[in-house]
């Protein structure tokens, strides 16, 4: 979008309280980043809503940089992944609209100056690293929630997918899985986790038939968790947010490992693995175990019983 109109666009969007968040995270174009006032909660949001929020290469790099640093944050427990809007030439509203088609080339989503495809810069290979962003999001030990004020389509289907819950605008949120219609396919979590979360016959009619879904229409298949009334998406994102943030860290983060394992094969074993590791590095026993070995002695383990 150009500088002018970006400037002119006084609020990030209607849906967007001030009141709630500290400042905006600088040395963002495409997306924007803000924490909440007491730190606990961040926002992210595609901010291209005149293109229905599709993503070029460095809006996912940008995304993929702004949930990196939340991922870093102690403090941050939960993360609302949105999209800003309305689209100041129609109005529309969107979570993300998937790739941006115009800088699609054969290799992949190409970096290009300005929006189209003549600017393309030549010298740089496609990316199709949304699917990192994907793994990002799945594998942090927050909570992520999808937070849909209008259209997810495409690749932007495949986020709210994966995303730990999804939140919709009742008289906006809509669901378009067009992967096939524009010759792509999410093979990975965007179709075959779909099908865990509502069953193989609706996720092959989304992918298959590529059609629209209201908001409704996904909550009675099982694939969002809310459709609320468009005025109050973010408020009632934060309310989850909040109560999601009254439970302990440690259980939420071994919960959401847990959900992931047993789709996620000998990858998710290994992150829950990890996690259980570092737990019992916290224990008596395993703290024998090190210093038995730093001060050179056999680890004397007869104070911790076989428990049962
Ligand atoms: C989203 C729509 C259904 C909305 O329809 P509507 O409300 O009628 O709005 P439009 O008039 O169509 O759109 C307004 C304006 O936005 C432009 N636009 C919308 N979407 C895109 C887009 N994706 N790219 C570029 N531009 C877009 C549109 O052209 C209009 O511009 P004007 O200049 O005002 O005319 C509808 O817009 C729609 O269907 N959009 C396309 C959705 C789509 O097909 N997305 C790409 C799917 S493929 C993909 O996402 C990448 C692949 C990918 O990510 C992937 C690949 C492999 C494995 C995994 C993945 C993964 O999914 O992660």
């Amino acid at each position: 979008m150009a500088l002018a109109t970006r400037l002119a666009r006084v609020t990030i969007s209607p849906l967007f309280d001030p009141a709630e968040w500290a400042d905006a995270a600088p040395g963002f174009e495409d997306i924007t980043l803000h924490r909440s006032l007491d730190g606990r909660i961040a926002r992210v949001a595609f901010d291209r809503p005149e293109v229905r929020n599709a993503f070029r290469p460095r809006t996912v790099d940008e995304l993929y940089r702004a949930l990196d640093d939340v991922r870093q944050d102690p403090r941050i427990g939960v993360v609302l992944l949105t999209g800003n809007g309305p689209s100041p030439k129609d109005g529309g509203w969107a979570f993300c609209s998937g790739g941006d088609q115009r800088i699609r080339g054969r290799d992949g989503y190409r970096y290009a100056e300005g929006d189209t495809a003549d600017s393309i810069d030549q010298a740089r290979s496609g990316r199709l690293h949304i699917l990192e962003v994907q793994r990002l999001i799945r594998f942090m030990p927050k909570v992520v929630i999808a937070v849909v004020p209008g259209w997810a389509a495409g690749g932007g289907h495949s986020l709210h997918v994966v995303c730990d819950l999804t939140i919709a605008s009742l008289e906006h949120g809509r669901f378009k899985q067009t992967d096939a219609d524009v010759g792509s396919f999410d093979a990975g979590y965007g179709s075959a986790y779909m099908a865990r979360q509502t069953g193989q016959k609706f996720a092959r009619e989304v992918f298959f038939l590529a059609r629209e879904y209201s908001a409704e229409r996904a909550l009675q298949a099982g694939a969002i968790n809310a459709a609320v009334p468009h005025a109050e998406l973010e408020t009632t994102a934060l309310d989850w947010a909040r109560e999601i943030l009254t439970k302990s860290p440690t259980a939420i983060r071994m919960l959401k490992f847990a959900f992931n394992a047993v789709d996620d094969g000998m990858v998710g074993q290994q992150v829950f693995a990890g996690e259980a590791t570092r737990l019992a590095y916290g224990t008596d026993e395993a703290v024998e175990g090190r210093d038995a070995f730093l001060e050179k002695r056999e680890p004397d383990w007869s104070p911790f019983p076989w428990q049962y």
